[in-house]
C-alpha cells in the first residue's frame, strides 16, 4: 500500500444486518492517476465506492489527504469529493444546464450568485460530455446515457480534487464510453485528479486505468499497476470465465474471455430435466 496516496483505507469492514459485506479492506489510491474496481456481480464495488465518499460508514478508517473522512463537514466534503452513483429512478424536473449547475453549489452560500464565469463552465461541462445541444432539455427526457453524461457534467463542475463514479459507462455507447473514459484519464493527468471508477468491461478497464483494485466476495483479490493485477490465471477464476490476457509492449492488455458455453448447455439443459 502506497504511504503516499491521497485516499487511504485501512482494515476497513462493513456489515449489514450482521451479514458481512467488506472485510478488512486497506487500499491506496494515489494522487493523478486513475483507479478501476473490478469485481463480479455483488463484490462489493459499490460498497466501497459508498464508503470512500462518506455515503456509508464503515468500521475501520478511510482517510482522505491524511483526515479522516469522518473530520470533513458536509459542504467541505462536497468541495473534495464529487461522486457519480448508479442510475436511479429519481426524476429531476430540473434542465440539463440546471442539474448541471447544482454541481456549484458546494462553492455556494445563501447570498452568493451565479457568476458569468460559473454559465461558462457549465456550459463547458455540458459540452465536454457532449450534451451542449441538450442543455435546455429537461433531465428527465434525456436518454439513459444522456442522464448519466449530465451527472458527469455535474460532478466535473464540482471541480473536487477526488472524483468517484460507480459503473459510469454502463448506459453508454462505444464512442462515449471511450471519450468518458479518456476525459476522466485527462482529468488526472492534466489537473491531477484522483479519479476512483467501478467497471465491469476488463478491456476498458485496461485502457484506461493505471492501477486496479479487483475484489470478490467483499475481499481485495488484488490490485496494483493494472498490468500486474490483469494475469489470466487470476481473472479465470475471478470471473469463472477462461480468459487469456495478451500482453504487449506498445499497445494495452486485451482480454479474451472464452466462456465454458458446454457447461452453459448442461447446466440449461439440467433446469428443463428438473422442471
Ligand atoms: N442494503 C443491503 N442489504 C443487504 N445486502 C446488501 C445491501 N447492500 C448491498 N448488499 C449486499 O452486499 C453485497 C455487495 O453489494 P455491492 O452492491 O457492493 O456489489 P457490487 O460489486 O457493486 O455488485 P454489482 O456488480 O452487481 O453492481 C451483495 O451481496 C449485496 O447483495
Amino acid at each position: 500500500m502506497s504511504t503516499q496516496a491521497a485516499l487511504h483505507l485501512q482494515d476497513v469492514t462493513y456489515s449489514i444486518n450482521k451479514k458481512r459485506i467488506l472485510t478488512d479492506i486497506s487500499l491506496g489510491f494515489g494522487a493523478g492517476l486513475f483507479h478501476g474496481v473490478l469485481g463480479p456481480n455483488g463484490a462489493g464495488k459499490t460498497t466501497l465506492l459508498k464508503i470512500i465518499t462518506g455515503q456509508l460508514q464503515a468500521a475501520g478508517e478511510v482517510c482522505w489527504q491524511g483526515r479522516p473522512l469522518s473530520d470533513y463537514a458536509p459542504q467541505e466534503l462536497a468541495r473534495h469529493v464529487a461522486v457519480v452513483n448508479q442510475i436511479n429512478d429519481s426524476v429531476f424536473s430540473l434542465t440539463a444546464k440546471q442539474v448541471v449547475t447544482m454541481g456549484l453549489l458546494p462553492h455556494k452560500n445563501l447570498l452568493s450568485r451565479y457568476t458569468r464565469d460559473d454559465r461558462t463552465q457549465v456550459l463547458k461541462a455540458l459540452d465536454d460530455v457532449g450534451l451542449a445541444d441538450k442543455a435546455e432539455q429537461h433531465f428527465s427526457a434525456l436518454s439513459g446515457g444522456e442522464q448519466q453524461r449530465c451527472l458527469i457534467a455535474r460532478a466535473l463542475v464540482q471541480g473536487a480534487p477526488l472524483l468517484v463514479l460507480d459503473e459510469p459507462v454502463n448506459h453508454l455507447d462505444v464512442y462515449y464510453q471511450h471519450q468518458i473514459l479518456h476525459l476522466l484519464h485527462s482529468l488526472c493527468q492534466q489537473q491531477g485528479k484522483t479519479v476512483v471508477v467501478s467497471l465491469h468491461d476488463l478491456n476498458l478497464a485496461a485502457a484506461y486505468c493505471d492501477n486496479l483494485v479487483l475484489m470478490k466476495d467483499g475481499l481485495v483479490a488484488a490490485s496494483g499497476a493494472s498490468s500486474g493485477v490483469l494475469e489470466s490465471t487470476l481473472l479465470s477464476d475471478i470471473f469463472r470465465v477462461p480468459c487469456t490476457v495478451h500482453h504487449s509492449a506498445t499497445q494495452t492488455a486485451r482480454i479474451e474471455f472464452n466462456p465454458p458455453f458446454a457447461e452453459f448447455q448442461k447446466a440449461s439443459t439440467q433446469v428443463k430435466h428438473d422442471s
